[in-house]
């Protein structure tokens, strides 16, 4: 995995979209988007057979646009899947063991404060995603916002440790983060919502700074 692969990480599942989410997520990949995390989570996500066979649907349309398939927290999916890697919180399965099961493929973890990043670091994570940084309605049991100032601290005592900023992050503050020292963004609203996806992809890479 490279740093630059984090640049425009969408993340999605049925409770976000409106539209068709394969709709969605092929949209974003035609639009530019360089990682994507299948995340089906909510009272009314899929289960079952339906859950299994919309991730295979989304991991083929990342396959064909040679982008990166992640699954978020279900280790029991990426390794069925054989996915590209995983995002796992604080409170999902911890690092060293889904690494046991799952070499050689991308792992990512959320960290909130430097212990955990120190944690993710010793384990060996390949990404952190540090959130949320502005307000974010997508995601209910999230901690409170912490604005730029915490990807600046890691960023500082890490100086090349891939880091994606999330949580409430659309074209008019990604730049705010980027200049903090994230590597790129990691964004559901912004994009599923967007009437525009190659234009709102292009603004998420533009540093204007
Ligand atoms: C890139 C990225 N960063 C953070 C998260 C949040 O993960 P987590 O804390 O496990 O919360 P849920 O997404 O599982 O609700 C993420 N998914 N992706
Ligand atoms: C999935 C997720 N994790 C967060 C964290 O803080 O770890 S915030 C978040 C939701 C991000 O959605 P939006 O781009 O619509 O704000
Ligand atoms: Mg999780």
């Amino acid at each position: 995995m490279n740093r630059s692969d984090l640049a425009v990480y969408f993340i999605m599942g049925t409770e976000n979209c409106k539209e068709e989410p394969l709709n969605v997520l092929e949209d974003a990949l035609q639009a530019g988007i360089t990682m994507f995390q299948f995340r089906e989570k909510g009272p009314r996500a899929l289960k079952g057979e339906e859950y299994v066979e919309f991730a295979r649907a989304c991991q083929r349309l990342c396959n064909h646009y040679h982008v990166p398939f992640i699954v978020n927290d279900d280790v029991e999916l990426a390794l069925k899947l054989q996915a590209d890697g995983i995002h796992v919180g604080q409170k999902d399965m911890a690092l060293v063991n889904i690494r046991e099961q799952f070499k050689g493929k991308i792992i990512g973890v959320s960290v909130h404060n430097e212990e955990e990043m120190s944690k993710a670091v010793l384990n060996g994570a390949d990404y952190v995603g540090i959130g949320p940084i502005f307000k974010t309605t997508s995601k209910p049991d999230a901690e409170p916002p912490t604005g730029v100032s915490f990807i600046k601290e890691i960023r500082n005592k890490y100086p090349n440790y891939p880091i994606v900023a999330i949580g409430g992050i659309t074209t008019e503050n990604s730049n705010e983060v980027l200049q903090a020292g994230a590597d790129g963004v990691a964004v559901i609203s912004a994009i599923c919502q967007s009437s525009n996806r190659r234009e709102t992809v292009n603004r998420f890479k533009t540093k204007n700074y």
